[in-house]
């Protein structure tokens, strides 16, 4: 942005206009093929409007009987008047075909960003940049709807602009060149300036950005204990008010020039327009034009100035906004390339998962968080993973689960590589209960049922709520599975966070998978609710893999297997009985320490 020209900004309108036509048309073809052919009716009108009123300006002013003159005018006068009307009416139907398409084009844009969010591979959250990027692309699908509006005011300018010009150059080519030149300067400050906005945008993105995330935390009743209670509240204010500094500071940075740019431009084009007035008057003086003609020039300049002016103003806002559409079409792009692809192979629950020297090391990181694995879980088993923090142990459950794909070695399920099967068939096996789940603003029955709704009745989801412990407090909510799980929503209820956790449970459970995953699902939970889903684990565990990640180490008793991650590398397996034994252990030490508090 710093280095382009003017000319080469300018070429970017097409683009833009090309990128907008593209999405409209994907959405809703005939509001577009309203709009254009609207479009092209409101320009004919005006042609049609100026040409019968040059007809009707000789007898109107030529004419010494003014009453006969009137008369005589009187056909082309009618012509002009429905010409107008006609055109108007194309303008207001244009304006309602636009209104029907821009929200429709606004959904479609954020639709398709927040689609490919939840489509890319985990590793591109890591890339850096990538939120940033995110960001300025958000404000670019914020914007599609602008850009559309943009667009329909541009190209009306254009129909607009031809149908004034071709009039006024029959009358005389010299006024439409100093037309021209009158609105060339506005033009150019008008691009100058959205330049200048762009420029403040893009060196206030990172701070946006940060400042946006850091506004969840100030204001989401989740954290607000926290806040309050460690009197957190200063020093929080200072970090936000930073961040409104630095972006208060680019945007007032700019005030100046803006000023600058602007006063340059309408001085231009007040010079022009004098100019204009000039040479009309220097026509009639020297008897080049008539006064009649001179008359119909007046209104010709006039629609021709409005036309351009339009021209200038939106097609600088057109290319203002197509930068950011720009950021939102190269987002886009580098997010598709990024989206989960492995490969066609479709996998059915697994019978036996095996790591075969599989290594994980994440981006820009030296060390692998996992050294060459190998390691096998078969159906019907109880499998503990337990390590200290930073272990590795979430890394590892990504690649069990093909959440994410070795760097190095190869993750099995039935002798199917991850790498080459079609990750959403990985994905229908699994059932995951991460260390951090996701507290959904939906309605009880949707919470358990998430990802895996089926048509037949609450049997099944009450059943899932009973094994967790679930069902009788769900039973005395005010809607039952109905009630809505967001206090911040109308008429939405709470839970505490240990039936946060029963929930998401709860929702693991229902999908009776092949592979059950649980991250440190009892870590807020009372001991009873910690019971019952060791005792539903238990339960469920001859069909399918079972993994547990915990650091109570008590409850890994029930577990058939225990694996010891240790810096990335399984430094013991077994049952709990020999770890326990096992002298200068790992897990014999955490073991002790767990039961030394
Ligand atoms: N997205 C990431 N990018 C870079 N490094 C990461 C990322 N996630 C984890 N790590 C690093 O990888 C190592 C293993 O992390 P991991 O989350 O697997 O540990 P863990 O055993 O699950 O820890 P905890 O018990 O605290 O949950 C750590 O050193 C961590 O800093």
């Amino acid at each position: 942005m710093q280095g382009a020209t003017l000319w080469e900004m300018a070429r970017r309108i097409p683009g833009a206009l090309g990128q907008t036509f593209r999405l409209a048309w994907s959405v809703d073809r005939r509001m577009v093929v309203t709009v254009l052919v609207c479009q092209l009716l409101s320009g004919i009108g005006t042609a049609v409007m100026l040409t019968a009123v040059a007809r009707a300006m000789g007898p109107l002013f030529g004419s010494v009987d003014a009453r006969a003159g009137l008369h005589e005018a009187r056909p082309a006068l009618i012509v002009a008047a429905v010409a107008l009307a006609a055109g108007a009416l194309s303008w207001i139907l244009a304006d309602w075909a636009t209104r029907r398409l821009n929200p429709q084009v606004a959904s479609a844009a954020d639709l398709t960003m927040v689609d490919l969010h939840m489509k890319v591979e985990l590793s591109t959250y890591d890339q850096e940049g990538f939120t940033d990027r995110s960001q300025a692309a958000e404000i670019g699908a914020l914007r599609a709807a602008d850009i559309a509006e943009d667009a329909k005011t541009l190209t009306n300018g254009f129909v607009q602009l031809v149908s004034a010009a071709s009039v006024l150059t029959v009358l005389h080519p010299l006024l439409l060149v100093v037309l021209m030149l009158s609105v060339v300067p506005r033009g150019l400050g008008g691009v100058i300036a959205a330049r200048i906005d762009y420029r403040v945008f893009d060196a206030s993105v990172s701070a946006r950005n940060v400042r946006g995330m850091m506004r969840w935390y100030l204001t989401t009743p989740t954290l607000a204990d926290e806040l309050r209670a460690n009197t957190m509240r200063p020093y929080l204010h200072f970090w936000y008010r930073t961040m409104c500094d630095r972006i208060e500071g680019k945007a007032l940075a700019a005030a100046p020039q803006y000023l600058r740019v602007n006063l340059a431009a309408a001085a231009l084009s007040g010079v022009f327009i004098v100019g204009m007035w000039a040479s009309l008057a220097g026509l009639v003086l020297s008897g080049q034009m008539g006064l009649a003609i001179a008359g119909t020039a007046i209104v010709a300049s006039q629609t021709a100035g409005r036309a351009l002016n339009s021209i200038v103003r939106y097609g600088a806002a057109m290319f203002h906004h197509g930068l950011y559409l720009d950021d939102y079409h190269q987002f886009l792009a580098q997010a598709r390339e990024t989206t989960t692809r492995r490969g066609s192979v479709t996998v059915r629950a697994p019978a036996e998962i095996r790591l075969d020297e599989a290594s994980f090391t994440y981006p820009k990181k030296t060390a692998p968080a996992l050294h060459p694995v190998s390691l096998t879980l078969r159906r019907g088993e109880v499998v503990a993973l337990v390590g200290e923090n930073g272990a590795g142990k979430s890394t590892l459950v990504r690649l069990l689960t093909g959440l994410t794909v070795p760097t190095g070695g190869r993750v099995l399920w039935d002798g199917t590589d991850l790498a080459a099967a079609d990750a959403e068939s990985v994905w229908g096996h699994i059932g995951l209960v991460p260390q951090t789940n996701g507290h959904w603003p939906l309605a009880v029955r949707e919470n358990i049922t998430l990802g895996q709704p089926r048509r037949h009745g609450d049997e099944l989801v009450w059943e899932a709520a009973e094994r967790v412990g679930m069902s009788e407090a769900v039973a005395e909510f005010p809607d039952g599975m109905d009630t809505l799980l967001a206090r911040s929503l109308w008429g939405g209820h709470e839970l505490s966070g240990g039936q946060w956790q029963r929930l998401a449970c709860a929702r693991a459970l229902y999908r009776r998978p092949g592979f059950l995953i649980l991250d440190e699902p009892t870590s807020e939970m009372d001991a009873r609710g910690e019971h019952q889903i060791f005792n539903a684990l238990r339960e469920m565990a001859p069909g399918r893999i079972t993994l547990v990640v915990t650091h109570r180490l008590e409850n890994v008793r029930m577990a058939d297997r225990i694996l010891v991650l240790d810096k990335g590398r399984i430094r013991e397996e077994g049952s709990f009985d020999q770890l326990v034994r096992a002298e200068g252990g790992l897990f014999s030490e955490l073991y002790a320490l767990s039961q030394d508090r």
